[in-house]
């Protein structure tokens, strides 16, 4: 199924949790919405799960426009952090609760449900668990049968709101590949909320990054790392540091500290393709730095080891700047020169730009 947002706004006593919203989501795509908190993607969820209402715009679900239809005839499956399985329910209840309330007409036999119920329990290799209790086994088996639950009305859209947001992070690493291969092999269409851009950059085919009720860019992953449509992204994604900076005709000048300006040639972004001038932020990623030891501009402060390379931070001017560096490079307490090799830069009147 496709999903189409247009111009969705919310607002609650004193927060404007929505600012029109547009966004078109293609059958069989994986998208998360990843945010920091107070951004609005919960809200997002519930208006989509027809739980909560927009004071303005549409939700259309094939082309349906879902103003009228009530949440249970949505057909669309969902997925809470804190899972709310019924306490006092088995796990087999739980997962036929969504068939069992079902008006009569369309409600199956029993026979069919508890068919149902088993194989999808199988698919989330927790078939072993039916008779259990919520409070008889582990988050990640709760996890699966609140999951099992949402499908089992065999959902045309799946909306999960950090899903795994509960769990250790082996557990959740674990059950976020068996997410997206479920995903696939169901042909499910999926949106899941997240503030964890791992989590986002590793699943989804397309994440949606919001800030303060907005959509500021909805993209794949890969360009969402390398052309942040603003500040805003290129600061929340891919552990970038921040400097204010100013752009001239011909290069980027870092502002108060020590570091040698960039040519435009090696800058990225819309604004160093463009011929704007003046205040600016510049992005640039621990990787993106290159040390030459010797007399320079900087001091190695700590170094930690990290698959193959060397996490360093160094004490550049009044700045501590995170870079990458080969192991065996510098000792701490050493000098260096230390050089941007690049930074991703967007002039200061870029719209929503942080700040
Ligand atoms: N029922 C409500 N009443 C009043 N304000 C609300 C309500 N629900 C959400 N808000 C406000 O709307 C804004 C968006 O909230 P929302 O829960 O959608 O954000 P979020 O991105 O999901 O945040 P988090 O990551 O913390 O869950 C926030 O400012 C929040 O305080």
């Amino acid at each position: 199924m496709s999903l189409e947002l247009r111009g969705l706004s919310r607002r609650f006593d004193n927060a404007q949790a929505l600012r029109d919203i547009a966004l078109q989501v293609d059958g069989g795509e994986f998208v998360a919405l990843l945010g920091p908190s107070g951004s609005g993607k919960t809200t997002l969820l519930r208006i989509l799960a027809g739980l909560d209402f927009p004071d303005q715009g549409e939700v259309r679900i094939d082309g349906q426009d879902m103003a009228q239809v009530p949440a249970r005839h949505r057909r669309i499956g969902f997925v809470f952090q804190h899972y709310a399985l019924f306490r006092h329910m088995t796990v087999f209840e739980n997962v036929a609760f969504g068939l069992r309330v079902r008006p009569r007409a369309s409600r199956p036999p029993e026979a069919e449900i508890a068919a149902r119920v088993r194989r999808l329990l199988e698919r989330m290799q927790i078939a072993e668990l039916e008779r259990r209790l919520p409070e008889q086994i582990s988050g990640g088996q709760r996890q699966r049968v609140a999951l099992a639950r949402a499908l089992a009305i065999e959902p045309r859209l799946l909306l999960l709101d950090e899903p795994f947001g509960a769990l250790d992070a082996e557990v959740r690493k674990g059950l976020r590949h068996w997410l997206r291969a479920l995903h696939v092999e169901l042909g499910l269409t999926s949106l899941f909320v997240t503030h964890d851009q791992d989590e986002a950059m590793e699943l989804a085919d397309r994440v949606a990054v919001m800030q303060a009720g907005r959509i500021v860019q909805f993209d794949t992953p890969a360009r969402i790392l390398d052309q942040p449509a603003n500040g805003f992204v290129a600061g929340f994604i891919g552990q970038a540091q921040r400097f204010a900076g100013r752009l001239t005709s011909q290069e980027l000048i870092f502002e108060g500290l020590p570091l040698a300006p960039l040519p435009r040639a090696l800058l990225l972004g819309e604004a160093a393709a463009g011929a704007g001038q003046g205040p600016a932020e510049a992005f640039v990623r621990t990787h993106e730095w290159q040390a030459t030891p010797g007399p320079g501009n900087a001091v190695l402060r700590s170094a930690r080891a990290a698959g193959g390379r060397v996490q360093a931070v160094f004490a550049v001017g009044p700045a501590l700047i995170e870079a990458e560096i080969p192991p065996g490079l510098l000792e701490p307490g050493e000098t260096c020169q230390l050089d941007p090799l690049t930074a991703r830069v967007f002039l200061a009147d870029t719209p929503f730009a942080t700040g």
